[in-house]
């Protein structure tokens, strides 16, 4: 039996209806055993948690964390001659290898900024799930695949590598999904394929929808649909756990075919906004019914995997956008980075909240700094104020991952020796 007691803390379970208290958390074999004051449990490792918060770990329902070893290489373009002329080619050079040090760069960045969990969709993901089980941290992983100029056999086959060598591994932490890349890369045969195996074998979805204008208008040119209407029609939404990234051109009829659906949407406000894409009807898909959740996409466009970041900017927007800022408060935005993101992965059963019987998945939040004192309302300073930076320890599946910013399980050195030295070959001439 190993054992960890986080001792008084201000606890904020996410739980809905529940206000932050003054407590303990004790944690066996990973998972959390007890939530209350005064808890007296022996344990194999206490940690003094004074003026810190401890909530669930956020969960970044969006990435390609092995593009972090693009970030900062190609900014301020247009999507497609983003990723047409630098990330493809550079992404053309990448080896297993770099792949597996690119991901393991990238949930470096995501431990140290409080995310416990994340889905991804990219190629080899075969480094990517090791980079995962020697990590500690927990992933939704995704085999991207786009059917542009031939059948899509080979990758089809390594999606399905994927999920049967790898779905829960690491104690559970690695679940899979099966990923066609978006609406533009993948024409109606090889996609209602893959429909159809996702609903025979109940496999989860994950795919881009809606990221652009140009989407759209490239969409409707073809099937003169709208790319949600094209998803529809194939039958995406009829008993499949779909996970929606970005889903931000939608009109209204868009958002009603999505009502119901299994799974929802994981919006990337930092992303959209850095990519001038535009702002999803969040609130629409909300009163909708949808789940939405939250992500970052990858560091070679938002440059950044800190998903405070994502929580100011989503909640920023929608204020913006409807000209009211009541709309989306701080504790909204919070459910979004947990638990909304938790059931997007499909992981809702397992983390998300703090309770009892979960596993133990949760961040301390360091509030003894200018920028988080006084303590008047605790949801408000953790969305509008708190940053990545202010993460203190970060726990997966019971295991300390960070303590006082302090990696426990990397070696850091390392990881920024292997990352740059790759990074460089694959944008070079570029
Ligand atoms: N190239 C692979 C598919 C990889 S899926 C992951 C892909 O998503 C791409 N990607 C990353 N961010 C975005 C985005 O915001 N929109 C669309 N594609 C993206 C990324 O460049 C990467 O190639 C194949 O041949 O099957
Ligand atoms: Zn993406």
């Amino acid at each position: 039996m190993k054992t960890l007691l986080i001792k008084d803390c201000m606890i904020l379970t996410m739980v809905e209806g529940e206000k932050p208290f003054l407590g303990d958390i004790w944690i066996v074999d990973g998972r959390i055993a007890k939530i209350g004051p005064s808890l007296e449990e022996e344990a194999d490792r206490v940690i003094l948690a004074k003026n810190r918060v401890a909530m669930p770990g956020l969960i970044n329902a969006h990435n390609h964390a092995s593009m972090s070893l693009l970030r900062a290489f190609s900014d301020d373009l247009k999507l497609m001659d983003w990723l047409d002329k630098k990330m493809l080619p550079a992404e053309a050079r990448m080896t297993r290898e770099d792949v597996y040090w690119g991901t393991t760069l990238g949930i470096a960045e995501m431990i140290a900024s409080g995310t416990t969990a994340f889905a991804d969709m990219y190629v080899h993901m075969d480094a990517v799930a090791q980079a995962v089980l020697d990590s500690g941290i927990r992933a939704s992983l995704t085999r991207g695949m786009v059917f542009f100029e031939d059948d899509g056999g080979r990758r089809m086959a390594e999606a399905l590598d994927l999920i049967d060598n790898w779905t829960g591994a690491g104690d559970g932490r690695i679940t899979t999904m099966l990923g066609p890349h978006a609406p533009y890369t993948c024409p109606p045969k090889p996609l209602q394929g893959v429909i159809e195996l996702a609903r025979k074998r109940q496999i989860p979805l994950h795919i881009h929808l809606a990221e652009t204008i140009e989407e759209g208008e490239k969409i409707r040119a073809k099937y003169n649909q709208t790319p949600t209407e094209y998803l529809h029609e194939l039958g995406m939404f009829h008993d499949t756990h779909v996970l929606l990234a970005h889903a931000v051109h939608l009109n209204d009829s868009d958002v009603a075919l999505l009502r119901g659906m299994r799974g929802g949407v994981a919006h990337n406000p930092v992303s959209n906004l850095k990519l001038g894409c535009g702002i999803a009807p969040v609130r629409e898909l909300i009163e909708a019914g949808v789940t939405v959740g939250m992500g970052t996409d990858g560091a070679g466009s938002a440059t950044t995997l800190d998903m405070f970041a994502e929580i100011k900017a989503a909640t920023w927007m929608q204020k913006l956008k409807h000209g009211d800022p009541t709309v989306l408060p701080a504790e909204a935005a919070l459910r979004m980075a947990t638990i909304e993101s938790a059931k997007l992965l499909a992981i809702d059963h397992e983390v998300g909240t703090l309770e009892a019987g979960k596993r133990a998945d949760l961040i301390l939040i360091d509030l003894d700094k200018p920028h988080l004192q006084p303590v008047h309302d605790i949801p408000a300073l953790l969305a509008y104020s708190a940053t990545g930076a202010d993460v203190d320890t970060t726990i997966v599946n019971g295991e300390v991952l960070m303590h006082q910013r302090q990696f426990e399980a990397f070696h850091w050195e390392e990881i920024k020796r292997e990352a740059t030295a790759r990074a460089s070959r694959l944008v070079e001439g570029l």
